[in-house]
């Protein structure tokens, strides 16, 4: 139940801080955060990471509703001393609903995050991207770790 509460607030964060930049800035209008690092700029993609598959937004939806039956599975096979990665699943659920909501009712997608790493100007992103990353580092390292421990136990 508490992790459909945090895939809520996911959502309204995320949400939240799209009305902002969409009611306060022109697309393309640049904050500086940090110099040369961080920048509030903002961003529309009508496609996925790296602004792939631009305009397909029918597949969008169909991975999109598969994402979220998933992890609404996941969420509820969940056993009690599986909250890491029900954190995990709340996160990519917020995620993948915020962009969702954005897909339906504007046909793009917000994104105002924007950062250079070294040199290299990353895509821009929201919060729902982030949730969504965050959430599939999780998993990625909760099943490395598990691999590893079950082959400790093999070793024993
Ligand atoms: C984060 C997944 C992207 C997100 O997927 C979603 O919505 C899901 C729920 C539905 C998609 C239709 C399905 C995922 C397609 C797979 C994909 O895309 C490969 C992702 C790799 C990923 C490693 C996990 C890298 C990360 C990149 C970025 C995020 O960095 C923090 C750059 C984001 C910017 O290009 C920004 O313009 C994107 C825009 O906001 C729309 N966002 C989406 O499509």
């Amino acid at each position: 139940m508490y992790y459909y509460l945090l895939a809520l607030f996911i959502i309204l964060l995320d949400q939240a801080t799209k009305w902002i930049i969409v009611s306060y800035m022109n697309i393309g209008d640049r904050i500086t955060v940090i110099e040369n690092f961080l920048y509030i700029t903002s961003h529309r993609n009508r496609g996925a990471a790296w602004g792939i598959l631009q305009g397909q937004m029918w597949f969008f939806y169909i991975v999109t509703v598969i994402v979220v039956v998933m992890l609404v599975i996941y969420i509820q096979r969940l056993q009690s001393n599986q909250r890491l990665f029900g954190l995990a699943l709340s996160l990519m659920l917020g995620g993948a609903i915020g962009n969702f909501i954005d897909r339906i009712f504007r046909k793009e997608v917000v994104d105002f995050i924007d950062t250079y790493i070294f040199t290299y100007d990353f895509p821009i992103f929201n919060i729902a991207d982030s949730a969504l990353v965050v959430g599939v580092g999780i998993i990625l390292i909760l099943t490395l770790f598990e691999g590893k421990l079950d082959k400790e136990k093999k070793d024993e």
